[in-house]
């Protein structure tokens, strides 16, 4: 799978491919991941990336002709086109569902904004979908992107290792529910004393368990998590 992220800094994204899980699945060519410049794109005559709004208002708003012609000398980058998202506060909300459907996917372009946000043409004429990480505004997409890329390539065959490592992830399409909680060794720790079921070698009694810890977790936190999951069976 390839990621080509559209960002002002892309020095961000350096230490971040580096970390244990994504290092990993790109050394085994599993995962490509593609930082690009925008301000490589900015040609008028003061390579100016970004300009004051029309209209007047604070900040300043990204030049669409860097961000479109970016975008389209990437795209001839790759073999194939690849699907456009724009992190934006005002997008689709991320959720385990469309990390899912997001994972399937051979590339994602993730564009990346700042400042105040991307003059209106570079929507108009690239149609990106729009996803946000949740309700609240960051500095800039890239906190997003990783966040995105971080969550699709732990769906991607061969990145985890052990494949049903993910199946039980909370909200997964597989358990649309909170994930059971963990022991470990010791079996007592500070007088707390991990559950008996789960020294028992019983799997059946231990899957048991687990679904129970799922259901009364989720019914206390996420109660909301139910009624999906109840309007999920019936369709
Ligand atoms: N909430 C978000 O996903 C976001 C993206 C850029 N700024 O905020």
């Amino acid at each position: 799978m390839r990621f080509d992220v559209l960002t002002l800094f892309p020095e961000i994204f350096s230490s971040y491919l580096g970390q244990s899980l994504l290092a990993k699945a790109i050394e085994g060519e599993l995962v490509k991941v593609y930082p690009h410049d925008m301000r490589k794109w900015a040609n008028d005559k003061h390579n100016r990336v970004d300009d004051r709004p029309f209209g007047g208002g604070a900040g300043m708003v990204i030049r669409a002709e860097p961000v479109v012609e970016c975008v389209e000398a990437v795209r001839q980058e790759g073999s194939q086109p690849g699907r456009l998202i724009m992190l934006t506060p005002q997008g689709r909300r991320l959720d385990q569902p469309l990390v899912e459907e997001l994972s399937l996917e051979p590339r994602l372009l993730l564009l990346c904004g700042r400042y105040e946000g991307f003059d209106q043409r570079v929507s108009d004429l690239l149609q990106p979908e729009e996803i946000s990480i949740g309700d609240y505004v960051l500095n800039g997409g890239e906190v997003a992107a990783m966040a995105i890329i971080d969550a699709v390539i732990r769906l991607i065959p061969g990145v985890l290792g052990d494949e049903t490592s993910s199946v039980d992830d909370s909200f997964s399409s597989g358990n649309r529910l909170l994930e059971f909680p963990h022991y470990t060794r010791p079996r007592v720790y500070r007088g707390l004393a991990a559950p008996d079921v789960l020294l028992s070698g019983d799997h059946a009694q231990i899957a048991a368990w687990r679904k129970q810890q799922s259901i009364e977790r989720t019914t206390r936190r996420r109660a909301d998590l139910l009624d999906r999951n109840a309007e999920s069976k019936d369709e």
